[in-house]
């Protein structure tokens, strides 16, 4: 895509479905299909009964305007409020993106907290019941030794807080050369603080080809979306925020 400014846009109809509040708008890059069911995304058969088997019978909104770009390989900003599905559609990507034939980390995940690390490596555990999908989740206070044991007998995804991740890239236990998918959870937490520094200390490791998936609460700046291959699937909770 190479037009983000506000005419390729689109605004839809709000259509929520894990909340039925007040009426709420998106804002999607205009070639941003709507996907109402899981099986008309392309995903493997063995994920999909993860996913079914983990009680999801039809996305969310976010997941409906965001999966399928994702799935697609292209870079992808995701923002939507709390508790819509942004974290199970991590998981969900990841599943479909890894190959689980593999032994090598394809799919790395960055979040602000262990705990949401480690959520998102437990949802990933759940959905991937069928495919036999091997993550890790690397996050500070755990022990070193295991995550190298980790590391080395082979994961295709690493979920991890920043300061950890880093290190295992510095001691080369994380290999970094075949991931092709970056996702920064909460992206506007990762952009800012203390953590912007290792995001491009980690970033500098990383393929020169990558995919990479901003995922967050909060508008991030419009300058992020300034590159051509960049999709947006925003879940418009407060208009004027999002129009500056
Ligand atoms: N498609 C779906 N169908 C049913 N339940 C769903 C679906 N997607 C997510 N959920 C459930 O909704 C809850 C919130 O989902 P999730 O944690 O993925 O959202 P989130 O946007 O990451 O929220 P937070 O920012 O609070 O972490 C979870 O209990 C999750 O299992």
């Amino acid at each position: 895509m190479s037009d983000l400014g506000g005419a390729s846009m689109v605004r839809q109809n709000p259509r929520r479905v894990t909340a039925p509040e007040e009426a709420l708008e998106f804002e999607t890059s205009k070639e941003v299909q709507v996907v109402t069911s899981f099986a008309d995304m392309g995903i493997k058969d063995d994920l999909l009964r993860g996913i079914y088997q983990y009680g999801f019978e039809k996305p969310s909104a976010i997941q409906q305007r965001a999966v399928v770009p994702i799935l697609q390989g292209r870079d992808v900003i995701a923002q939507a409020q709390s508790g819509t599905g942004k974290t199970s559609m991590i998981g969900l990507t990841v599943c479909q993106t890894v190959d689980t034939t593999s032994r090598e980390v394809q799919a790395l995940i960055l979040s602000p907290t262990r705990e949401l690390a480690s959520q998102t490596e437990k949802v990933i555990l759940a959905m991937g019941n069928f495919i036999s999908i091997k993550v890790h989740a690397c996050i500070g206070g755990k022990s070193v030794g295991d995550d190298i044991r980790k590391l080395e007998n082979g994961v295709q995804v690493v979920s991890g807080t920043p300061g950890r991740v880093c290190d295992m890239i510095k001691r080369r236990t994380l290999k970094t050369t075949h991931i092709k998918l970056l996702i920064l959870d909460e992206s506007d937490e990762m952009l800012s603080r203390g953590f912007k520094d290792q995001i491009y200390d980690i970033y500098r490791y990383l393929p020169p080809v990558l995919q990479v998936c901003l995922i967050s609460v909060i508008p991030l700046p419009r300058v992020l979306l300034e590159h051509d291959k960049c999709c947006l699937c925003t879940f418009l909770f407060n208009t004027d925020t999002c129009e500056t």
